[in-house]
């Protein structure tokens, strides 16, 4: 892989990237920067988690000129979370540049918007309702812009974006460059890519070697009543540092996130029907670690990117092939390692095939975890969580009492009693109801999944020598302790939401659901997504 300084790249961008921690360019990276410096238009494709924000958003950075006033660059995204990520990512690379970049999307108080407007940032990151909005009410202005990038576009469409994206990019002046990336190529890409690209270069990045994907993908067949006590004990066995579980519906998630902080876990809920406030507050809560389990709806399925994330697990399976690969797509990013269980009813286990034939991935089986091996997980956190301590050497003040049971009582006997103690038994008895999902019936249709791409992690050599797989270079501050507590985590800085609006008005018109979809349509276009409207 190419170290960034053999682009033609800004110094003050190369300085950014250096700064992020990146080493090398992954493969995506390395095939996009140049083609993109070049002015080349571009559909491009790689796996979850390699890297295609910074594809597209370094060759962006590098040419925008600092002393612009204007929006030169429309970025185009299908969830409000993703907006701002991008626009977190876009905005560190062009930080020494002084690049100024915004994200606009349903679901903030508009005025809030206008006024950050005025500050001309030269790039723009949304969601195609609310651009359009600021376009209707002239408080964005196309005419300047002289690149367009559609990030997840065949996710827009899905979520019926097609009329809100051809108007916008319909308003942006011809002569420009273009750059679309899409997990997927069905036809109706391939449509909005002729009429909107010119001469497109196709990238793609299609793992050759699957044989250490870095997702350790497993499924585990269980009674829809069994799940939770499976999740349980899935948690306790293997402590993950920070873990996503989908679940099919709103319902679920807000049961689901209910239920496990009733047995002490610090999990929160995540889906279209909480106010973009409430759902601010939950991912910045994620990102800094305090909350460990996110559930939530496919809202949190494409492009989320979180370090940190061990695993990954569908509470419910997801409808779609697609689906199930971008979901554990949060987990396995940059390099790391990751774990992804799936739960599979008896009577779902012909759509888990169905799945495996699309992603053309056999999903071993595993055993429901036994209530020993979740007993063994959490005494062995414990344990470390007792030796962290011992480390840290604050522990004067409980010298005295030790002295005086060590004198009264066995040591191996005290010290279990107070593992036992630790590692909290009685939360456990808290009986929990949760709501049967129907299972997901078999649906036979066609996917594209040559072209998709995304269905492993590349880098087969990834364990050997011990360097992160697919040509990443190492990063640097994130360490990588399975059973750390939350606290040893590195904390990933420029991913807090902290500073950002969270006065924001949820109402006024935006944000507001339409169809029940769980995304955020600021539009009252019709959307073709289901999964969540019996919410
Ligand atoms: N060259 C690099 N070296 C190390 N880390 C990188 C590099 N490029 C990107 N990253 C990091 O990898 C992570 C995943 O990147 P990103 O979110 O852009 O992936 P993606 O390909 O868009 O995934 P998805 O398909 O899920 O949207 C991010 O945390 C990003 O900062
Ligand atoms: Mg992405």
């Amino acid at each position: 892989m190419k170290n960034f300084s053999e682009f033609d790249l800004d110094a003050k961008v190369i300085k950014a990237i250096t700064e992020m921690g990146f080493e090398e360019s992954t493969p995506i990276q390395e095939k996009t920067i140049p083609l993109a410096i070049e002015g080349h238009d571009l559909i491009g494709q790689a796996q979850t988690g390699t890297g295609k924000t910074a594809a597209f958003g370094i060759p962006l950075v590098s040419k925008i000129e600092p002393s612009e006033d204007k929006i030169v660059a429309l970025i185009m995204c299908p969830t409000r979370e993703l907006a701002i990520q991008v626009a977190e990512e876009v905005s560190k690379l062009g930080r020494f540049k002084g690049i100024r970049s915004l994200p606009i999307y349903g679901g903030q108080d508009i005025g809030k918007q206008i006024r950050a407007l005025k500050k001309r940032p030269q790039i723009i990151i949304g969601t195609p309702g609310r651009l359009l909005d600021h376009i209707n009410r002239k408080t964005i202005k196309l005419e300047d812009v002289k690149t367009v990038v559609l990030d997840e576009a065949d996710e827009m469409l899905d979520m019926g974006f097609m009329d809100d994206i051809q108007s916008i990019l319909s308003l942006v002046p011809a002569e420009r460059h273009t750059m679309l990336f899409s997990a997927t190529m069905p036809p109706n890409i391939q449509k909005l890519a002729q009429q909107f690209l010119t001469n497109p270069q196709h990238v793609s990045v299609i793992p050759k070697h699957v044989s250490a994907p870095l997702i350790d993908q497993a499924y585990v067949e269980v009674h829809e009543k069994q799940k939770f006590e499976a999740l349980s004990r899935l948690i306790d066995m293997e402590s993950p540092e920070l873990a996503i579980v989908f679940g099919r519906t709103k319902r679920r998630v807000d049961e689901l996130a209910e239920a496990l902080q009733k047995r002490g876990y610090a999990a929160e809920g995540l889906h279209g029907d909480l106010s973009q406030n409430q759902r601010d507050n939950v991912m910045r809560k994620f990102r800094d670690g305090s909350i460990e389990v996110l559930v939530a709806t496919d809202v949190a399925a494409r492009g989320l990117d979180v370090s940190g994330v061990t695993h990954v697990v569908n509470f419910d399976l997801p409808q779609d092939p697609e689906s199930y690969v971008h979901r554990i797509g949060r987990t396995g990013r940059a390099g790391k390692e990751g774990t992804a269980w799936t739960f599979v009813t008896p009577r779902e286990i012909d759509h888990l095939h169905f799945i495996e034939k699309v992603t053309r991935h056999r999903i071993p089986k595993k055993p429901m975890p036994s209530p020993a091996e979740a007993m063994e997980g959490k005494q062995k956190v414990t344990a470390e969580r007792i030796i962290n301590l011992l480390q840290e050497d604050k522990h004067n003040e409980f010298k005295g009492v030790a002295i005086q049971l060590l004198e009264e009582y066995d040591s191996v006997n005290l010290l279990a009693a107070a593992l036992q103690l630790l590692t909290g038994g009685e939360k456990k008895e808290v009986s929990v109801e949760l709501t049967p999902e129907d299972p997901i019936r078999a649906k036979k249709r066609r996917v594209d999944v040559r072209s998709s791409g995304r269905k492993f992690n590349y880098g087969s050599d990834r364990r050997g020598d011990g360097r992160s797989g697919g040509g990443y270079g190492s990063r640097s501050g994130q360490g990588g302790s399975r059973y750390g507590s939350s606290s040893s985590r590195g904390r990933d800085g420029g991913r807090d939401y902290r500073d950002r609006d969270r006065d924001s008005r949820s109402g006024g018109g935006y944000g507001s659901r339409s169809g029940g979809s769980d995304y955020n349509r600021d539009r009252s276009s019709s959307t073709r997504r289901s999964e969540d409207s019996n919410a």
